[in-house]
């Protein structure tokens, strides 16, 4: 195993031929692969990689626990991946590590043409190489939460036909008894191996790997396995507002939304991205994953968020004022709880730390946010101590990203900015005629997804004429051209007596509220006025305290309705109040609102 290293793409080599470093400034879309041919798939990047690494050493491309991994090295447990798939061998148990790792040319291996190849593991290069590999054997690849119980996996892997469960020892007992009710194979993920770290060790060991490389790229060019249309991966929606569906995105699909990224974030070789979300959703997978590795950057993944683990990584990164070590973490992103949770972990902080912690998260490139709304407060208190307005963005695991904040110029609190580049939007009313007020939010882009698997019906319904997808999102825009998010139409908009209100606002000003620390509002139906608005708060924690040893609430509905009297209009206040010790949040942090009202209406 490799040792932790800095990635070497700062250093300048003796040997000018051992590297090629893009010149700054020419333009950041797949540079370090890249110059002029415009790649159609993510496996025309890694081809392109790869041929690179056959003349120069391949610095690192995923970074985790304690190892560093190279994209060769990733790509070249990827192929003993695709083989394996494609001798159709998996049948019998394979242990770890006995995969062919050599390179077999075998003519007789069988495309897969799609068959969806499942993968549960935490955030790896093991992860990074079944993906990859899935995709060079002709499979499309079905991540599935590590989080999900069994009825769920059961569900989803059901629903897509899954041949063969890649996976990990770890999880390998519960996702053998899953194939095994779902007919489908199981197969360990073998571990991605990685080679030396420095050039002179490589050019040493060298010739074994160059001449794998070589191979690699030989293989890959001779056998086409799909053209950008074809199918690449599936991903199952939370099951917010209804039943998870299988969303396929496209090769084409999934390299335009990594070059929109790349072009918006201004994402290079020399970023460093933190990673710490799921993979199954597109926010960990594509924002922290595919388009960092596009742009050439690093991804060191931190399977398990810890706000310390982050806060730590941050000031290793700058570890004295204005000082930055090579592998020091450039990019961050993460959902709004992320965000509350490290707060609350810089506020048990003693002085010194906080200092330390807030100069060395001043020093990032770019930390951003979503996947639910930002609250204010949060924004706020984020900005004021490590001088980040976090930049907030709109997406859905249909098309990916659409809406973002700019990285130069204006990111404005509530907002979600404007259109990324190529994407098109409008916003239609109750009639479907488009209109400059509020309604649905429909996008069309390069990265939207190709169907909802298995559901010909429901994919049809989701567009309109033109092609343009139907969010189910109510939104609007306010005077600068930048799109507020006023919620889920079936879960965040409330009809009560005749309004029709967003709970998401209601949130946000509910969370300035100093004893508020989280809360979700929902309607609740009412025979009077079709819907009440209900708010669900978490306490902060020295209230609770104090509440505990005084047995009274922290606050009840009459003192919040009397404080959110200046704030909202009359009937935007809630008229039911619950306090609880914490909201119920999938992976992404988000409360299941139409799961809750069943729960609360019954
Ligand atoms: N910055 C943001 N502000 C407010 N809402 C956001 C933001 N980013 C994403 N969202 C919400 O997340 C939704 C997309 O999330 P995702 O595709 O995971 O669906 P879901 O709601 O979690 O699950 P399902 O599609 O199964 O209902 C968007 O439609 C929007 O409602």
């Amino acid at each position: 195993m490799k040792p932790f290293k800095a990635p070497n793409r700062f250093v300048q080599f003796n040997h000018s031929h051992l590297y090629w470093r893009p010149p700054l400034g020419f333009f950041l879309i797949g540079s370090r692969y890249f110059s002029g041919l415009s790649p159609n798939t993510f496996m025309d990047v890694v081809k392109a990689t790869l041929k690179r690494a056959s003349t120069a050493h391949d610095s690192v491309a995923v970074r985790a626990e304690n190892n560093s991994y190279s994209f060769a090295e990733i790509v070249s447990s990827a192929w003993s991946i695709c083989n394996h798939l494609r001798n159709g061998n998996f049948k019998s148990n394979i242990e770890e590590g006995k995969y062919e790792t050599s390179i077999q040319t075998n003519n007789k291996s069988e495309n897969l043409h799609g068959a969806r190849i499942g993968i549960v593991a935490k955030p790896s290069a093991e992860f990074v190489a079944g993906v990859l590999g899935t995709w060079l054997s002709g499979g499309v690849a079905v991540p599935l939460a590590l989080s999900y119980p069994e009825t769920e996996l059961l569900h989803v892997m059901n629903d897509s036909d899954i041949s063969v469960v890649l996976s990990t020892q770890e999880h390998q007992e519960l996702m053998e008894k899953v194939a095994a009710k779902c007919s489908s194979n199981f197969s360990l993920l073998p571990s991605v191996t990685s080679g030396p770290a420095n050039t002179d060790s490589l050019e040493a060991a060298g010739n074994d790997q160059f001449h794998l490389i070589s191979k690699l790229i030989e293989e890959m060019s001779d056998s086409r396995k799909f053209e950008g249309d074809d199918p690449a991966l599936i991903l199952y929606t939370s099951g917010t507002t209804g039943k998870p569906k299988g969303v396929v995105h496209t090769h084409k699909g999934i390299i335009s939304q990594v070059q929109i990224l790349t072009e918006a974030w201004e994402y290079t070789c020399t970023d460093q991205v933190l990673h710490c979300l799921p993979l199954h959703h597109v926010h960990g997978l594509f924002n922290g994953l595919l388009a960092p590795l596009y742009a050439g950057a690093v991804v060191e993944f931190m399977p398990k968020f810890s706000v310390r683990g982050v806060w730590q990584r941050w000031r290793e990164s700058y570890p004295d004022n204005g000082s930055k070590v090579d592998d020091a973490i450039t990019l961050f992103t993460g959902v709004p709880t992320i965000y509350t949770r490290l707060l609350q972990g810089y506020e048990t902080m003693d002085l010194d730390l906080r200092a330390a912690s807030a100069s060395a998260a001043r020093q990032l490139r770019l930390m951003m946010c979503g996947s639910s709304a930002l609250p204010y407060p949060i924004m706020k208190q984020w900005e004021e101590i490590t001088g980040h307005r976090l930049l907030e963005r709109y997406g859905m695991t249909e098309f990916v990203m659409a809406i973002s904040n700019p990285l130069h110029g204006i990111r404005k609190a509530g907002t979600v900015g404007k259109p990324l580049p190529r994407v098109e939007v409008k916003i239609i009313g109750e009639d479907g005629n488009s209109t400059d007020g509020v309604g649905e939010l429909c996008v069309r882009s390069p990265s939207l997804f190709k169907e909802y698997w298995k559901q010909p019906k429901v994919t049809k319904e989701s567009f309109i004429d033109g092609g343009f997808f139907k969010t189910g999102d109510s939104v609007m825009v306010d005077e600068d051209g930048y799109y507020v998010i006023l919620g889920r139409s079936n879960a965040d908009i409330m009809k009560v007596g005749g309004y029709k209100l967003s709970a998401l606002e209601i949130e946000a000003v509910l969370l300035e509220h100093p004893v508020v620390s989280e809360c979700c509002v929902l309607g609740l139906q009412d025979k009077d006025y079709g819907e009440i608005v209900c708010a669900i708060i978490v306490t902060t924690e020295n209230k609770k305290k104090v509440v505990d040893q005084e047995f009274k609430p922290a606050i009840t509905l009459e003192e919040l309705q009397q404080w959110s009297k200046e704030r909202l209009a009359p009937y935007k206040i809630p008229t039911k109040l619950l306090l609880w010790d914490d909201l119920p949040r999938n992976a992404m942090g988000k409360v299941n609102k139409k799961e809750l009202k069943r729960l609360l209406e019954n």
